[in-house]
């Protein structure tokens, strides 16, 4: 069964259209991302995905159920940006109290080891940092075992180390069978842990593939780099059905061009013993993926 059904949802806050047409589905076991600017509607999906904003139009299913069904809380699990916990309340007694809202909490002994906020146990909210505010969060989303976690900016304000931990964190959570929702402006976050992605902007979904898929739909051309002892004949390379253009300056050249071109040229420059140093690959990336698909969607608004 579909995790996450949503159809032609549309929000808007007096003039300010958040969300104009999104769908999607989420799959059972998947980390599905949204990934999308500053403003794109992200939030305002997610939101309402956890029935905390009721659509203006189109439709949403969560386990087959409305989103305000009261029996999806045993069942969904959610960091949103803004916890709002008192400020003297301590990360134990946020987990105390947490676990007694469900019927099987999990044990947040574990998960606070497992998020660094171990040794964090008595500190009153106010004073954690950012990230170790950022961290309880998610102990808090994953306390009542969640069939289905919606994490919105899960590693927004952690430093590299701790956001490391924390995607180790959630592909273990994914291990054991959880869906998880993952809301992120982080381009290596999304490449590395999310399944499939949505990319939204101005409230429309622009694209919704695997982060390779995503990369592969740019068409772009790769380009390599690399340094040979004598100055290079650029003839030996041009000639090559995957090259489309050779430059070369003294002894530095650069090949650009599609499919296989890394073997293609390094073929020929084995075949002539040209030794190739330096030698460097240069391809799209998400972040190319994405600028390129929120840039063409700013043109058409
Ligand atoms: N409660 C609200 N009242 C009025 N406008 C709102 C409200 N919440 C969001 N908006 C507006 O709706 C649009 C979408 O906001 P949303 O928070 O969903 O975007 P987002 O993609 O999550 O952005 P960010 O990455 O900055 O968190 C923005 O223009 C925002 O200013």
């Amino acid at each position: 069964m579909t995790v996450i059904e949503v159809q032609n949802l549309r929000k808007a806050y007096g003039d300010t259209v958040a969300v104009r047409d999104v769908s999607f589905t989420v799959e059972p076991g998947e980390i599905f991302g949204i990934l999308g600017p500053n403003g794109a509607g992200k939030t305002t999906t997610v939101e309402a995905i956890c029935g905390l904003r009721r659509p203006d139009a189109g439709t949403i299913k969560v386990l087959g159920r409305n989103p305000e069904d009261r029996s999806l809380r045993y069942e969904v699990g959610v960091q949103l940006q803004e916890s709002g916990l008192p400020d003297r309340l301590t990360v134990a007694e946020a987990l105390d109290l947490y676990a007694t809202f469900y019927p099987e909490p999990a044990d947040w002994h574990e998960l606070t080891r497992d998020l660094g906020l171990g040794e964090k146990l008595s500190t009153p909210y106010a004073k954690l940092s950012g990230g170790q505010k950022q961290r309880l969060s998610i102990a808090l989303a994953l306390i009542g075992r969640p069939k289905i976690a919606i994490l919105d900016e899960l590693t927004t304000g952690l430093d590299p180390q701790a956001r490391r931990d924390t995607w180790d964190l959630i592909e273990s959570v994914r291990d054991r069978g959880v869906t998880i929702v993952l809301v992120t402006h982080f381009m290596e976050e999304a490449e590395r842990l999310c399944d499939r992605l949505a990319v939204i902007d101005h409230g429309e979904v622009v694209a919704l593939s695997t982060p390779a898929g995503l990369i592969a739909g740019l068409d772009t051309e790769q380009r390599i780099r690399f340094r040979t002892a004598e100055p290079l004949e650029e003839a030996l390379l041009t000639g090559l059905p995957e090259v489309s253009k050779v430059h070369t300056r003294g002894t530095q050249v650069e090949v650009t061009g599609t499919g296989n071109l890394l073997y293609a040229v390094t073929a020929v420059l084995a075949q002539r013993q040209i030794i190739a140093v330096d030698l460097r690959v240069e391809q799209a990336s998400l972040d190319d993926a994405f600028v390129r698909l929120t840039a063409r969607s700013a043109k058409e608004q």
